[in-house]
């Protein structure tokens, strides 16, 4: 079982990493840059150099920090992704947002494997629901009410899920994404974000995690 963990910055990696440390090459930590399109270039170029190297990844996650929706997702706690959604990719119309899909374009959501999704969130605490992937932070509450309309079952928003997701697909190779939240999804107060908290608990939840992957066969839940 060969695992490919993509966050978007260092310092997550790092947090996903301690939690891995004895790992050998069974999982891979990889730093693959802020937003959708980045992490897309970053996760597939790792997930091609390793097919060529006759290692393919059996499986893809995306973890790191994230914006949480209240009351659902507060500050400190843990998001798996049972639907990993594109919040932003379609057209402003004056009848509203539609989305790609709707425009007879690709796909706007990727859905992790269910009892994958349910192994970890019983295994991490970490509750079930779609994260969204946003190109722009929200900021504002207007726009948090907005996406809550939009996507009733979204718990988080961060900004590489679903570029991840679509790297993995193109490699016909599961997804995940977990998540720990640093900051409410609403008006912009960066400096409130709880960011040594958030990577805590993400390194505390890959640590419980670390068995649930590696004994996930990813041949028995296609
Ligand atoms: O400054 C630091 O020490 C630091 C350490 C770890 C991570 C960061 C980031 O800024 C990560 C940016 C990353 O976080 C996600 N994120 C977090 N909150 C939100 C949000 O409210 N809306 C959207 N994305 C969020 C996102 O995936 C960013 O790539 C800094």
């Amino acid at each position: 079982m060969r695992i490919l963990v993509a966050t978007a910055v260092p310092a997550e990696r790092d947090a996903v990493a301690r939690a891995f440390a004895e790992s050998g090459r069974e999982v891979e930590v990889l730093a693959a840059g802020v937003g959708p399109a980045r992490a897309a270039a970053t996760t597939a170029t790792a997930l091609t150099r390793a097919a060529l190297e006759g290692a393919p990844y059996d499986l893809v996650v995306s973890a790191g920090i994230a914006g949480g929706f209240a009351p659902d997702a507060p500050v400190g706690s843990l998001v798996v992704a049972d639907e990993i959604t594109a919040a932003d990719l379609g057209a402003e119309t004056a009848d509203g947002f539609l989305p790609v899909t709707e425009l007879g374009f690709g796909t706007v959501t990727h859905r992790p494997p269910e009892v994958l999704v349910r192994e970890v969130a019983a295994a991490t605490g970490a509750r079930p629901g779609a994260v969204l992937t946003v190109s722009t932070v929200t900021g504002t509450a207007a726009r948090a009410t907005a996406l809550r309309e939009l996507h009733p079952t979204a718990l988080a928003e961060a900004m590489e899920g679903f570029g991840v997701a679509e790297a993995a697909a193109a490699h016909r190779t599961p997804v995940l994404e977990l998540r720990a939240v640093s900051n409410p999804v609403g008006p912009r107060d960066r400096a409130a974000w709880r960011i040594g908290e958030a990577l805590a608990a993400l390194t505390e939840a890959f640590g419980k995690l670390a068995p649930v992957l590696k004994g996930w066969n990813p041949h028995d839940h296609r």
